[in-house]
């Protein structure tokens, strides 16, 4: 870690949102994953008979256990199951080990970096799953995300809607007209993310206002604005780029449902607005922060929207379905991304996948845990610049798109947080507010 990183945020804070987080919001979601289990029961005995009820008992015991290590702040234990990335957990977890002095103990749930034990229980939940054969391909928050999907169903319409008519109109629009119109996706891509499961404990957080009638009333909401570097980056790669060049815009998803469908449809638009001409998504490769897209959740949400009896919705699925298959967009699967790793050490622990995001023109990061892993979860002061806090991570021009819903913000002005703060004590933790977050060359 470069010198001057100040420390993390952790639940030896007590009463701060990751204490509050790990005493009562994580217990929650291990208690949703476990009821979720019970009521497959039949489901796993019609599939797998005896063996299926015997795996349901060893997955639900091994989340108590987890339940129970967790609510009385037991040591953070290594991972036994074979997985692609158990050698790589268990040397963070010495890692970890390494930074207490010895009468500080271990790694423990109230003491160790919050970043830290929430990634680990989410990766302690896959070890219990597939732990427990035959139900080990079992995703514990499938459910949850494809209610998201069906409850949005209106807000959905309306976008898929609101695409197509746009799609129409593009080739007439001047460059003022497509601003406007990239930056109107943007705000429902950022807004989108404010339906997030984990910070809901997983209770519902399904879109059901009309999110394009509210972009307006939502601007002032937004505190950091680099938008104008979005556009004038990709609106100078159009106008110099060669006929049959490439210009490449990753995005690093967030979660399922609505908000995969805003940034869909923010992709669609990209390539039609000839604003990139490439776009890749990165997913994670197990359950993740309850919502977080799969590549199972990618593909079930396209196959959804093609299926639909909504003329525009089955459009954009078929649309989405072919752009993928003509490789105009290619989702990439990277176990980084669900590695408890801040982004400033993705060089040295994921080389290949920061050389890939090195080919990006400009790499968009969606919601808050990519905030925290870009800003490494620390108690930066809220003015300290934003490429201070990314402490070297600068594979590509790159952009946060986050609503706020963790004690970490950088890059604001003097003042800002204060006045914030005055107002609503809460402001960095409801998901209420949002950024555009830019580091280019610059
Ligand atoms: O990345 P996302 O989906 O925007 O949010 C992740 C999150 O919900 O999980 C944690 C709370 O449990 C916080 O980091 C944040 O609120
Ligand atoms: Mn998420």
């Amino acid at each position: 870690m470069m010198a001057g990183s100040p420390a993390s945020l952790s639940g030896q804070d007590v009463g701060s949102f990751a204490y509050l987080t790990i005493k009562d919001r994580i217990p929650q979601i291990l208690t949703k994953a476990i009821d979720t289990l019970h009521r497959h029961k039949n489901e796993f005995f019609e599939k797998h008979g005896e063996k299926g009820t015997e795996a349901e008992k060893k997955a639900i015991s091994l989340l108590s256990k987890l339940r129970n290590e967790l609510q009385t702040d037991k040591p953070i234990i290594r991972f036994v199951e074979k997985f692609v990335d158990t050698d790589i957990w268990n040397q963070y977890l010495e890692y970890q080990q390494s930074l207490i002095n010895e009468n500080d103990g271990k790694p423990r749930w109230f003491y160790s970096p919050w970043l830290f034990v929430e990634c680990y229980m989410y990766r302690r939940i896959h070890e219990a799953i597939i732990q427990s054969p035959p139900i080990d391909d079992f995703d514990v928050f499938k459910e949850s995300k494809e209610q998201n999907f069906f409850e949005s169903q209106e807000s959905l319409i309306a976008l898929c809607t609101h695409l197509q008519e746009l799609r129409t109109t593009i080739e007439d629009l001047d460059e003022n007209q497509l601003k406007d119109e990239f930056f109107k996706l943007l705000q429902i891509s950022l807004w989108g993310n404010k339906c997030d499961l984990s910070l809901s404990g997983g209770e519902t957080s399904s879109q059901r206002t009309n999110i394009i009638n509210s972009v307006e009333e939502l601007k002032p909401f937004i505190l950091v604005n680099d938008m104008e570097h979005l556009w004038s980056l990709l609106n100078n790669c159009k106008k110099t780029r060669e006929k049959a060049s490439v210009t490449r815009v990753d995005v690093v998803l967030d979660n399922s449902g609505f908000e995969l469908v805003t940034d869909l449809v923010l992709a669609d638009f990209l390539l039609c607005s000839q604003l990139a001409t490439e776009i890749r998504f990165y997913g994670k490769t197990i359950p993740w922060f309850v919502s977080d897209t799969t590549v199972h959740d990618f593909n079930w949400l396209i196959e959804q929207m093609k299926g639909s009896n909504h003329k525009w919705m089955s459009k954009c699925g078929a649309d989405w379905e072919n752009s993928i298959k003509m490789g105009r967009w290619v989702y990439h699967d990277h176990i980084f991304w669900t590695l408890p790793h801040e982004f400033c050490v993705m060089s040295q622990v994921a080389p290949d996948l920061y050389a890939e995001l090195q080919k990006a023109h400009l790499i968009l990061f969606k919601g808050d845990l990519n905030y925290r892993k870009l800003t490494g979860d620390r108690k930066w002061a809220c003015t300290i610049p934003f490429r201070q806090a990314l402490r070297g991570f600068h594979p590509a021009p790159l952009c946060s798109v986050r609503t706020l819903k963790a004690e970490v913000q950088v890059g604001l002005q003097p003042g800002q947080a204060e006045q914030l703060a005055a107002s609503e004590p809460n402001w960095m933790t409801t998901g209420k507010y949002g950024i555009f977050q830019f580091d280019g060359p610059l």
